[in-house]
């Protein structure tokens, strides 16, 4: 039986730089990117914002738990996570041994990055005090959940990956 496991998965908050690092370091490794936001706007067949308003938050993060279940299980890629991913515990616990690179930000780089919340429900209303409050709130959960962090702030994305890819030893 072959188990596919992610080569490596990165968590951080919006604009730390998932998707961007992420499809460039699956580039250079010659491995699948996934992304459990494409995964959950697949499965919904409609963007994150309109989930948002349609069902509301709860319903989308029952979907992200059931994303990063079937990610985890099945992508042998690099693997990012949707910003709020390591709110829920159970999403903390199946990250449990997998390599998992925490791409931190700071709010002066995160709000330059995130286009005054443009596509991102919940920085849609005041964008830098919600970013301040979710850097805070999760900057915890995201040292919880890592094994190697790679600070982004006032780097550009082929300087993060090169680092990513030294700890990863490839
Ligand atoms: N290191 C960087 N330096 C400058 N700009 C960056 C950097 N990393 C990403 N960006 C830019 O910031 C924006 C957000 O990046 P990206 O979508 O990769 O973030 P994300 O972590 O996937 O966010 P989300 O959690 O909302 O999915 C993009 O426009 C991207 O080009
Ligand atoms: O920070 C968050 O809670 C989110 C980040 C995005 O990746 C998406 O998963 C969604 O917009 C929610
Ligand atoms: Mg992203």
């Amino acid at each position: 039986m072959t188990v596919n496991r992610p080569v490596c998965v990165l968590v951080g908050a919006p604009g730390a730089g998932k998707t961007t690092v992420g499809r460039a370091l699956a580039g250079a490794l010659g491995v699948e990117f996934r992304d459990t936001d494409e995964d959950i706007e697949r499965m919904a067949g409609k963007p994150i914002p309109e989930i948002f308003v349609d069902e509301g938050e709860a319903h989308f993060r029952a979907l992200e738990r059931a994303a990063v279940a079937a990610a985890l299980a099945s992508c042998p890629g690099v693997l990012a996570l949707g910003g709020g991913a390591v709110l829920a515990e159970e999403n903390r616990a199946e990250l449990v041994g997998h390599t998992v690179v925490y791409l931190s930000v700071e709010l002066t780089d995160a709000i330059k990055r995130v286009d005054l919340g443009v596509g991102r429900p919940l920085l849609a209303l005041n964008p830098r005090a919600t970013l301040r409050y979710l850097l805070d709130q999760r900057r915890p959960f995201y040292q919880e959940v890592a094994t190697a962090t790679v600070v982004t702030d006032g780097r550009d994305p082929a300087d993060i990956v090169t680092e990513v890819l030294t700890l990863l030893d490839r």
